[in-house]
């Protein structure tokens, strides 16, 4: 998995990085110079354009110089609008800006006449990772006016005024894109920060992972070619069982369809056999529009353990008795999904938390995460209450979201790169839920079970809005499971 490296260990990386290829940092600044050329001129064509690269004193500025240099090479008409004397700013800046061509127009800021032509493209390259204090003066009337440009605006590794690891304080530059160098800053993946980021990118600069895990501290960025590895493979003769036996619980009346949602993602992500067991008087008279989904009574002393996964909450309703959730948990003992109403029930009757099977995995969207623990002021607060919460209660803990984060109860939080704002449509949690507990049901680690059904689920909601857009909806993404299995190699 991508460590998500911190932003005061970056300049380290650099120059331990460029001594083990025996290159300079002036070289690498090219090469991710060059990643970054390359990305802009295949999704910019037309080399009319008109290129504004406004450059800060540090080696983000430097970045932007060089970026200048090669499209400048490639034919755009490229202005450089920088700040500071050029004495005054890094090494590598300087080289770069000794390298500036004469086609390049160069002009200080403070000399600028504010003028951006129409249809021009802004490039962002004021400060990156060493940002540290908020943007004032000059810089911050330019970022002002760039702000309020309807030009397509680009910003180089990190939008100028975003920190790397905190939420920002005052003015930050507003991307259309961010072109972000081998792995993404922390702040970044912030639900606060989107209109910072705009569409996020990530460029290969050629620092390689084994090289990166030097560095790594606690977060992760789950991306396509770590899930493969940690599906189970099937065989020939492998019966229904070997797929597991799953239980989803929940669906009041007049919310049954949140269960049925998570047992038909269940099958479809290849469950043997799904039974469900709604919170109705007479459950055996429930009609299912999906008739491979079996009713089961968990009532009594109903035999649980004779379940390999348990999904328990979507729509279960809001008069459960907390006695009754208890006795499942202490009959079934074994790890579990817990979403929507069976977590409104932790964060009501508080005592029951102890009694959560270890390593279950729990599921809530901000606001019932929220119910369970207070309310939090930003991102950064609530990543860090929620490690807290799955390192004492030794569970998973699943923040739903942009950039889902999963945290794992030896601390370490792992950040989803799959999905997309489509997927915020009623019933998408509930296809979430039972896709993880198929994958609990087969056998998978809860780890593993966590990390590839939050993948999946951001894949096929990915797939199905395709052609659906935001008229998809939760068994859109319900249809689309299977094709991930085939798009990710797995059999
Ligand atoms: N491995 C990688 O990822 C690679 C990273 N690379 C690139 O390097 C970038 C990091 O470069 P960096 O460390 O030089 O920091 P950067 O963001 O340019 O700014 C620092 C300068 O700004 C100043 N300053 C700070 N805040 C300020 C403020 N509010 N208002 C005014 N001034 C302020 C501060 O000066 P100070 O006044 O504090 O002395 C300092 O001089 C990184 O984001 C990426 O683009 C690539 O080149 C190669 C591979
Ligand atoms: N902008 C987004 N980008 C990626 N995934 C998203 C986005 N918005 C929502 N999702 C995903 O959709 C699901 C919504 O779950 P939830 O809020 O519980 O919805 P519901 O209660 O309607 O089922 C979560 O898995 C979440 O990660
Ligand atoms: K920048």
């Amino acid at each position: 998995m991508l460590p998500i490296v911190k932003g005061n260990r970056i300049k380290e990386l650099d120059q331990q990085f460029a001594v083990s290829k025996n290159i300079t940092s002036v070289d690498l600044m090219e090469q991710a110079s060059d990643a970054f050329s390359n990305w802009f001129c295949s999704n910019f064509e037309d080399r009319s354009l008109s290129v504004y690269v406004f450059c800060g004193s540090g080696n983000n500025g430097g970045d932007g110089l060089a970026i200048a240099r090669l499209l400048d090479q490639k034919g755009y008409s490229v202005t450089v609008v920088y700040f500071e004397d050029v004495q005054l700013c890094s090494e590598d800046y300087q080289s770069n800006f000794n390298r500036i061509p004469e086609s390049v127009t160069l002009v200080k800021a403070d000399a600028w006449d504010g003028e951006i032509a129409e249809g021009s493209i802004i490039i962002d390259a004021v400060f990156g990772v060493g940002l540290n204090r908020a943007i004032g003066g000059a810089i911050h009337n330019i970022i002002d006016l760039l702000n309020s440009s309807s030009a397509i605006r680009l910003a180089v590794d990190l939008p100028t005024g975003l920190p790397a690891e905190s939420v920002v304080d005052g003015l930050a530059f507003h991307a259309d894109f961010t072109l972000t160098f081998q792995f993404p800053k922390l702040s970044l993946l912030f639900p606060e920060h989107i209109k910072f980021v705009g569409e996020l990118h990530l460029l290969d600069i050629g620092i390689d992972d084994e090289f990166l895990e030097k560095f790594q501290g606690n977060s992760f960025y789950i991306r396509k070619q770590d899930i493969l590895g940690r599906h189970k493979s099937f065989h020939r003769f492998s019966h229904k069982g070997d797929f597991g036996r799953v239980l989803l619980i929940g669906g009041a009346p007049g919310k049954l369809g949140a269960v049925s949602l998570s047992s038909y993602a269940a099958l479809r992500t290849g469950s043997g056999l799904v039974f469900c067991a709604p919170e109705f008087e007479e459950p055996l008279e429930i009609q299912f529009p999906y008739e491979e989904i079996m009713v089961y009574q968990t009532r009594a002393n109903a035999d649980l353990s004779v379940m390999d996964a348990i999904g328990i909450g979507p729509g279960w309703g809001n008069a459960i008795d907390p006695d009754y959730f208890l006795s499942i948990m202490v009959r079934f003992d074994k790890p579990m999904v817990i979403d929507a109403d069976a977590l409104n029930l932790l964060a009501q009757n508080p005592k029951l938390i102890k009694y959560v099977p270890e390593n279950s995995i729990l599921t809530p969207h901000l606001k019932e995460f929220e119910r369970l623990v207070g309310k939090m002021e930003d991102h950064s607060e609530r990543i860090e209450s929620a490690s807290l919460f799955a390192v004492e209660n030794k569970v998973i803990l699943v923040l739903k979201g942009a950039h889902t984060l999963i945290a794992l109860p030896d601390g370490r939080r792992l950040f989803n790169s799959s999905g997309n704002q489509y997927m915020a449509t009623a019933g998408s949690g509930d296809v979430l839920t039972g896709m993880i507990t198929s994958f609990l049901g087969q056998g998978y680690t809860p780890e593993n079970a966590a990390i590839c059904g939050v993948y999946q689920h951001g894949l096929a909601g990915e797939m199905a809005s395709v052609a659906k857009r935001r008229g998809m909806i939760a068994s859109d993404i319900i249809e689309k499971i299977p094709d991930t299995f085939i798009d990710l190699g797995i059999k």
